[in-house]
Formats: C-alpha cells, structure tokens, sequence
C-alpha cells in the first residue's frame, strides 16, 4: 500500500547565536514510542496513517504490523513519534510485555459501533499496568493508577446510526480504568481530531516525566468533543515532519528497549510503503479471557504476598 507522503519542511537554525537565542531545548529531539493497541477493525491504521500523512485512507492490510518514525513539533518540542501499529486479529502467541514494555505511550482504541471492543480495553489497560510495572500489581491497578501515559480512544463516531457506546460512557469508563486523556473521534472525518491524539499523549507523557503521579488526581481530560476539540488543538506546527516506516523485525530489539530501525525510509519523499510484514501476531495470547484471568490471579497472589512479606 502507498500512501502519499506531504513535502517535508525542516527548520533550520542558522547559526550557533540563533540556536542559543531561541532557547535551549531548541535541537533536542524527543522520542516518544508509542503503541496502538485495539480489536481488529477498530482503526488503529487508519489513525496512524492519518496522523502522518493526513489522509484517510479506507483499506489496510490487516496482516502488517508495522512501526512508523514520524517527526514533529509539539508545543515547540521537536518530537519523534515511533508508532508502532499491533494486529489487531493475531491467532499466534506474541510476546505482548514485551512490546507493551518497548514503549513509552498508549493508544487504547476501540469502536463506538462495536461493545465487545470497548470492553476489551479494560484487560488491554490492565495488562499496561502488569507489564510496566513487572508483576508488582497491586489489587487496584486495573483502575485508578495514572501515572502511565494512556489514552483511550473511541473511535467511528461518524457511524451515529451503528453507536452502540455512548461518549458519556467512554469518559467514565476512562476514568475507571485510568487512562490520562479521552477521545472520542472520526478517523474519517477528522484529521485535527487524530492530531490532538498524539498530541496530548505526548503532554501526558512530558507531565508525567517531569512529575511522576502529576496526572493521578485529575480527571481525564476530555478532548475530542467538538466544542472543545478547536480549542485543545496545539498551535505547534505539524508541517514539519520527517516521514519513516520500519519493519517491526527485531524482536529483540523491543525486548531491550531498542527502536527497531527503519529499513525503507521515505521513500525518495514520494510515500509511505508499508513493507511486507511479519504475520499479524500480538496479544492474542493474554487478550483471550482465560489467560486473562491467569494474569490476573497471579497478580492478585503476587499482591497478597507482598502485602504479607510487608507485615
Ligand atoms: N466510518 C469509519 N470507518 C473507519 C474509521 N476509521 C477506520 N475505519 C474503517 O474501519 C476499517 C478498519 O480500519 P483499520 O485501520 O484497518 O483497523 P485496524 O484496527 O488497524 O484493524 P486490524 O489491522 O485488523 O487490527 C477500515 O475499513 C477503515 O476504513 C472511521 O473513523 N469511520
């Protein structure tokens, strides 16, 4: 699949003075990776492709899984997003710690028009909590704890006749299973809408960076509704980007924190290829409920005995 890719516009400092007058930080780039995690249908390729290329594009193959290096400006920083897009109807076993570890952000997605994909966002953001935080969960860490980067996001709201999840319903239940930011949104429909996604995962990260538990008292900011969706969209430029697209081979890699390295990079500046793939293998594994509640299990006994080793 080809996507077509913007012409790419980089500022450049002219010299060392301007650099130093327009402030420090001003060739810091940050990285920020981050993965995409929902049932099959639900968009996530359509959002990351939209994201990056502004365009909505209507069909994937739904056997990629892929990375995209993408380079922005947000808020003045200069940020590089590593997106990585999961298959959303893996068969085979993957190892989804490891990915979930490997990143930084958290894109919960599902679709208003399906329920079964908004309740599968609660053992997806349970399973964050488990992964990052090496099995020490505690027996509230499926809800409450904010001080992971996560958003959810509801997606199709352009299907209003199909909605089967109401937005009120999409906040609360964001709240509940904390999530730092909620949206709901067309990928079709809205390209700022998707920006402001990215966005604000990355002001939900740079917080919590700055000050752990910055984000654990506070309600879930509440983006996407389309009164408030102009005045939340970020003044900072997101015409300046480089465009990249990684095989996500090196397992390995997302093991020790490595980004899996870009092959085929802009392609000559004329688009986005999504590289051959390897097989849409990802969470099935714990996704499935009965794993799920092994997990779950585990974590509570884990809990149990820490509290006893405690006393
Ligand atoms: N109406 C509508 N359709 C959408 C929207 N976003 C995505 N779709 C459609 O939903 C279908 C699935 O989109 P994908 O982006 O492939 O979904 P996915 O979550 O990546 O699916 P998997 O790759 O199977 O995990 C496609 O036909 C898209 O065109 C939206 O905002 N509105």
């Amino acid at each position: 699949m080809k996507v077509t890719q913007q012409t790419t516009t980089k500022t450049k400092m002219s010299s060392p003075i301007l650099r130093k007058l327009s402030g420090s930080n001003s060739n810091k780039t940050r990285t920020l990776r981050i993965i995409i995690l929902g049932q099959g249908a639900v968009g996530k390729s359509a959002l990351t492709v939209r994201y990056i290329t502004r365009k909505f594009i209507g069909d994937y193959d739904p056997t990629l899984e892929q990375v995209y290096s993408f380079q922005t400006v947000v808020d003045n920083d200069h940020v590089m997003f590593e997106i990585l897009d999961t298959a959303g109807q893996d068969e085979e076993h993957m190892k989804l710690e490891e990915n979930i570890r490997w990143a930084d952000g958290f894109i919960l997605m599902y679709s208003i028009t399906d329920r079964v994909s908004f309740e599968e966002c609660a053992r997806m953001k349970f399973l964050i909590n488990f992964s990052k935080r090496q099995r020490k969960v505690s027996t509230g860490a499926l809800a409450q704890s904010r001080d992971l980067p996560v958003v959810l996001v509801g997606n199709k709201s352009d299907l209003t006749f199909e909605r089967m999840v109401s937005f009120e319903e999409g906040e609360k239940f964001s709240f509940e299973i904390g999530c730092t930011n909620f949206h709901e949104i067309s990928v079709r429909e809205s390209y700022e809408s998707v920006r402001c996604v990215f966005e604000n995962l990355y002001r939900d990260w740079k917080s919590l960076r700055k000050s752990p538990g910055s984000l654990r008292r506070h309600l879930p900011s509440v983006t996407s509704r389309p009164r408030e969706r102009a005045a939340t969209v970020s003044s900072s430029s997101s015409e300046d980007f480089d465009i990249g697209v990684s095989q996500f081979k090196a397992r390995r890699g997302a093991m020790t924190g490595t980004v899996p390295q870009t092959t085929d990079v802009v392609n000559g500046g004329n688009g986005i290829v999504k590289n051959n793939s390897i097989s849409r293998r990802f969470y099935n594994r714990v996704f499935r409920k009965d794993s799920f509640l092994q997990l779950q299990e585990d974590a509570l006994e884990s809990s149990a005995n820490s509290t006893s080793s405690d006393e």
